[in-house]
């Protein structure tokens, strides 16, 4: 399983670090995506929502390699996942990282041995010390306390959970991030500090991120792009405010539904606040806040 002895891949540098073409996932009689295709540009904060069972987990599964597909082809840096040989899959497993819902922290091993695990898995001739260290670094870098290394998953909150997973998702350095629903089950504090992190992250890293999300804010704040899952495939890749132009009744009503239209208002009063010095805009944000609920807040 080593690859150490492997050279080092150079960082991708092309448009579409993933390509799915055609995709196909059957579970028995049930067909879940038939000819899905999406392209994923490097550098984006893709958000990827759908309704309940449309296949956006199965869609990051057969992304990573975890789901081989009953048809069609997905390239990862140039690579063809669907294709490749199991030994070729992991010359490129260890360029993403995955935080899955709820984490997925081995609950017997503490926050960081958590994070060790791919380490070990992938680069097994460090130094137990290097790798301690870089253990500690990937946790402070996901906002943790430099304490939380030694601590057990059981002894952490919500929150931290999802930063612990994310400590190991970022544990090899990857260039892709796949995150799912990671603000699922978060206060909405804390999942605001978690979008935050995930774009501070996408910034200073350069990271590329594949992100599934019920989260209407998360959607208007941090990503770039948004693709809408229904009807078995992709049915529009566009920014926020482009979807809310498709007459598509899932998208009409999910953008502009009152939940939609909630998180809109939410981002234009924090727009709003952001020049709070201005005596104008802080008197718009507090006529905003009066508006009563199911006024239309443009
Ligand atoms: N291993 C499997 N075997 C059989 N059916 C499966 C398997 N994995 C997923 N499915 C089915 O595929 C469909 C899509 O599942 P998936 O988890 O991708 O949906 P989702 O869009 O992520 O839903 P949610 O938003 O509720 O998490 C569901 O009907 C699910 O039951």
């Amino acid at each position: 399983m080593a690859r150490s002895s492997k050279p080092k891949h150079e960082r991708y540098r092309g448009d579409f670090p993933i390509v799915v073409d055609g995709l196909v996932n059957r579970f028995g009689t049930q067909t879940v995506h038939e000819n899905l295709d999406l392209k994923v540009r490097r550098g984006e904060i893709l958000g990827v929502v759908g309704g309940s069972g449309t296949g956006k987990s199965v869609l990051m599964r057969s992304i990573i390699g975890l789901q081989p597909p009953s048809g069609g082809n997905i390239d990862v840096f140039d690579q063809s996942i669907t294709e490749a040989e199991p030994d070729e899959v992991l010359g490129v497993r260890d360029r993403w990282g995955v935080l899955f819902q709820g984490g997925a922290l081995f609950s017997t091993l503490t926050v960081g041995e958590n994070v060790e695990v791919p380490l070990k898995q992938f680069y097994p001739d460090i130094s137990d010390d290097l790798r301690h260290e870089i253990a500690r670094y990937k946790v402070m870098l996901s906002g943790l306390p430099e304490e939380a290394v030694s601590k057990y998953p059981s002894e952490l909150s919500g929150g931290m959970k999802k930063r612990a997973g994310l400590a190991r998702a970022l544990a090899l350095d990857p260039e892709l991030l796949f995150l799912d629903e990671p603000t699922a089950g978060l206060d909405p504090i804390g999942a605001s500090a978690f979008d935050r992190l995930t774009k501070e992250l996408k910034e200073t890293l350069g990271l590329t991120v594949f992100l599934i999300t019920h989260d209407l804010d998360t959607l208007h704040e941090i990503c770039d792009r948004v693709a809408v899952l229904a009807d078995k495939k992709v049915i529009a890749v566009d920014t926020v405010p482009n979807l809310m132009e498709l007459d598509h009744p899932w998208i009409q009503e999910y953008f502009n539904g009152p939940r939609g239209r909630a998180a809109l208002t939410a981002q234009a009063l924090d727009e709003l606040r952001r020049h709070m010095d201005r005596p104008v805009a802080a008197h718009a944000v507090k006529a905003l806040d009066k508006t009563p609920p199911g006024k239309d807040k443009a």
